[in-house]
């Protein structure tokens, strides 16, 4: 085994199994303490939430608790796990929610057979947090299990890898074609993958300004085209009238990649093919649709990013989910609408032209970093996204109507 693999296994299993623990955060020492925190002090606010609902944002943690809920059947790039095995990945983001956002997070994984059955078990406990996250469910059941846990419960339901893949998408997108010299309109994009992340992604692109016809999206079967017959709902929303049928028709002289897909997918012969100033996004992880060496081994002309922490512009939705819910929580939201996803978008990308503070240089390693080809977007370590993104988010949900609470003194 290797010593990097030997090592992820040991950061899991040590000092104690697994990534995050509960925390108590009040007195509860004495037998004082132990008569107000549980019998009899804690029929008080018992009483209290029974005669008004809201109060439970005053006396529980519900306020500052988000789920991460998921399935395993579609577990990073490395397929349909199961619910056990995508464990990690779901404590994983739950630390990430705590460490950038100070979210307090839970991560569910459910095994059901039906969709049915997975939203009757979310639904009757979504009450129990403040917002979920769902995690790692496969398209196109994501979309079904998302649009109907959001018609039954009264708090934000946001599937991660279709929206925070998005915003994160976009603000790199946008940053990246500046950069390249080229307009969003005009840019020829093709999309590898064709489930959660890529809909979403090329949807919210559309709406930042790229043009459905220029897009060519491809599943296992190659290019999603008007003359297919089995494509569904989600997919056939993004069949183009065109005779490209496999990754080599479409790559050719494309001025975007975007991979969602599956590793190793992209050949240097086709990325030789693109057009010039081209923009690799292989955001699939943990391997992507092609490695960072061999991109730059065969073009000098590229933006290149990945899904990854060890490579420079990290394309990974960490950069929204901790933030976005953190606005999101901050203001009540009753939902996660367009209005936050779009101000996510802007308020991630313009921190990539601010000058970088000497702790994100150091977290990251490196002795600079500014706004250019290798530094298209933040570092997730970055202190100001939580605060540029959450004040955007809450900004736009108080404007748009979803907020349930004022903006907080922390952003005025
Ligand atoms: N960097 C980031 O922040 C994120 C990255 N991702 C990555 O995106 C990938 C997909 O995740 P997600 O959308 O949630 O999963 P889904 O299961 O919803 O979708 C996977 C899609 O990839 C397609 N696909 C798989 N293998 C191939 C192949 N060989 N050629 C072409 N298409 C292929 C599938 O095709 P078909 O429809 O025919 O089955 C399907 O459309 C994963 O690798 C994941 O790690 C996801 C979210 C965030
Ligand atoms: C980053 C992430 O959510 C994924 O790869 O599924
Ligand atoms: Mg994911």
């Amino acid at each position: 085994m290797s010593d990097f693999k030997q090592r992820a296994l040991d950061y899991h299993a040590k000092p104690t199994p697994g990534k995050i623990a509960v925390q108590i955060t009040t007195a509860a020492e004495t037998s004082e303490d132990l008569s107000l925190a549980y019998s009899p002090g804690v029929a008080e606010p018992c009483r209290a939430i029974a005669e008004n609902p809201d109060d439970v944002y005053k006396y529980t943690g519900k306020g500052n608790t988000v789920a991460v809920i998921s399935n395993g059947s579609a577990v990073l790039g490395l397929g349909n796990l199961g619910p056990m095995a995508s464990k990690p990945v779901m404590e994983g983001k739950a630390l990430l929610f705590k460490r950038f956002a100070n979210i307090d997070s839970f991560d569910i994984e459910v095994n059901h057979k039906t969709p049915e059955e997975f939203i009757n078990t979310v639904a009757s406990i979504a009450d129990t947090f403040g917002g979920i996250n769902l995690e790692d469910i496969k398209a196109p059941d994501c979309f079904i299990i998302e649009k109907a846990l959001q018609e039954r419960c009264k708090i934000p339901i946001f599937h991660d890898d279709q929206h925070g893949t998005a915003i994160v998408t976009c603000a790199a997108m946008i940053n990246a074609l500046e950069i390249q010299g080229k307009d969003i309109e005009h840019a020829v994009i093709v999309c590898l993958g064709a489930g959660a992340a890529a809909i979403a992604c090329m949807e919210l692109l559309i709406q930042c300004g790229a043009k459905r016809e220029k897009i060519y999206m491809l599943d296992t079967k190659g290019v999603v085209h008007t003359r297919r017959s089995d494509l569904n709902e989600y997919k056939m929303l993004f069949a183009n009238n065109t005779d490209k049928r496999t990754l080599d028709d479409a790559i050719a002289e494309a001025d975007v990649f975007v991979g969602v897909s599956g590793p190793n997918l992209l050949s240097k012969e086709q990325l030789l093919t693109m057009a010039p100033n081209p923009i690799v996004f292989a955001c699939s992880n943990p391997d992507p649709e092609i490695k960072p060496e061999l991109a730059h081994s065969v073009r000098d002309d590229l933006i290149m990013a990945t899904g990854r922490s060890d490579y420079p512009n990290q394309v990974n939705n960490v950069l929204c989910f901790p933030f976005i819910f953190r606005g999101a929580l901050d203001v009540r939201a009753r939902k996660i609408n367009n209005e936050m996803k779009i101000a996510a978008v802007h308020a991630i990308r313009t921190l990539a032209k601010a000058e970088v503070p000497e702790s994100v240089l150091k977290a990251s390693g490196e002795k600079s970093l500014s706004f250019g080809k290798n530094y298209i977007i933040p570092r997730p370590m970055d202190p100001r996204l939580c605060h540029n993104v959450a004040k955007a988010v809450a900004v736009a949900a108080v404007e748009s109507g979803v907020a349930q609470i004022p903006m907080p003194e922390c952003y005025l």
